[in-house]
């Protein structure tokens, strides 16, 4: 059994215009002590899929179909009080910004010890503090500073403080949001690994939620590339990277600085993602793909299995002999829209 299952999921945000469907028939899995990377541009749906997780959706937001399965119960039926008992002490989330998690009435010894003493209720003060005061140690801030209040803080040393909290417990599964897109990168990189030491140290399974392909590429086993609410493709970090089979990935991973190729042109994907409230029919990717054709338009493609791989493209059996060169050139991605329609079949 995996630690966690995602079959079909959808998740709708009720609008003036009509429900978005901000995440539309994802699934995947993740094994226990595995990190799944969640990688996709603004607005995919990356933050909707670990709100949903971990039942903090808004109220307009509501999972319309689908099952979460966690340790094998299905998340989308326990009640609230169910889940809040699942929250810190066996899904803990490392949010974007630290200072809305964060209560600024308390210090950020109080609020770890809240979080200690509501979950595991026997812990007496002693201990609570003596957790505080390693878990302060292990993400490398000064345990005297425990007894600050948030606003105290720097913004990393804050960002420091949440991931003490989101690991005290011990979570099975830890969500991280975009954990240090607010830090500088030097900042950035001794995060991700203190984050990968402890997650070591206590086996816990990560899900990284981030638009940074440099960061999953760090710290993550597997990757899943969103695009539109929809996943675009799956599979290893190693095989994402180096031999993607959908042009998205292939497109985000030109978008990104590569240290192993660093004399390549970085690119933009030009356009924007469809609007949710009524998504186009076929591939949501067409109208951005310089590789797109009337079937790409008409038929919404499905998974195809190839080298460990999973990837939503009609051609991805045809990526390795006839795509994939096309795709890797920058002149490919760089023509405009017109050129685009009149090439495109
Ligand atoms: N409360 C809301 N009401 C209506 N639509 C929403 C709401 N929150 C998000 N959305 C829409 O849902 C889609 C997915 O948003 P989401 O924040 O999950 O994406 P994301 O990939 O996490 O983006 P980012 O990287 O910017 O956080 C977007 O189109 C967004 O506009």
């Amino acid at each position: 059994m995996s630690l966690l299952e995602v079959e079909d999921l959808e998740v709708y945000y009720e609008t003036d215009e009509g429900p978005a469907q901000a995440v539309d028939g994802v699934s995947f899995s993740l094994e226990a002590g595995e990190n799944l990377g969640i990688v996709g541009e603004s607005g995919c749906g990356k933050t909707t899929l670990a709100k949903a997780l971990i039942g903090i959706l808004p109220n307009e937001g509501y999972v319309n179909a689908g099952r979460i399965e966690f340790k094998g119960d299905d998340l989308t039926e326990m009640s609230d009080s169910e889940r809040r008992r699942l929250k810190w002490e066996e899904i803990s989330m490392i949010a974007q910004s630290a200072m809305n998690s964060l209560d600024p009435v308390y210090t950020i010894r109080e609020q770890i010890v809240e979080a200690i003493e509501t979950h595991r209720p026997g812990t007496g003060r002693v201990e609570s503090t003596e957790i505080v005061t390693e878990m302060f140690e292990l993400v490398g801030l000064d345990p005297d500073r425990a007894d600050d209040y948030p606003h105290q803080f720097s913004g990393g040393m804050r960002q420091r403080a949440m991931i003490a909290m989101a690991l005290a417990l011990e979570p099975s599964l830890i969500l991280a949001d975009e954990p240090t897109t607010a830090l500088d990168v030097i900042m950035q990189d001794q995060i991700l690994k203190r984050i990968s030491q402890i997650q070591d140290e206590i086996q816990s399974s990560m899900l990284v939620i981030t638009h940074d392909v440099s960061v999953v590429a760090e710290t993550c086993d597997r990757v899943l590339v969103m695009y539109a609410g929809k996943v675009a493709e799956e599979g290893p970090v190693e095989e994402i990277f180096n031999q993607p089979y959908h042009p998205y990935t292939i497109g985000l991973k030109r978008a990104f600085p590569n240290i192993r190729q660093p004399e390549q042109d970085l690119l933009s994907i030009k356009g924007y993602p469809p609007e949710l409230v009524d998504p186009p029919t076929g591939c949501r990717f067409a109208a951005r793909c310089p590789m797109a054709t009337d079937r790409c338009r008409e038929e919404e493609p499905k998974a195809h299995r190839i080298n460990g791989l999973r990837s939503y493209c009609h051609y991805a059996e045809d990526i390795d002999t006839e795509l994939r060169p096309h795709a890797d050139r920058s002149e490919t991605w760089n023509q405009t829209e017109a050129a685009q329609q009149a090439g495109g079949d």
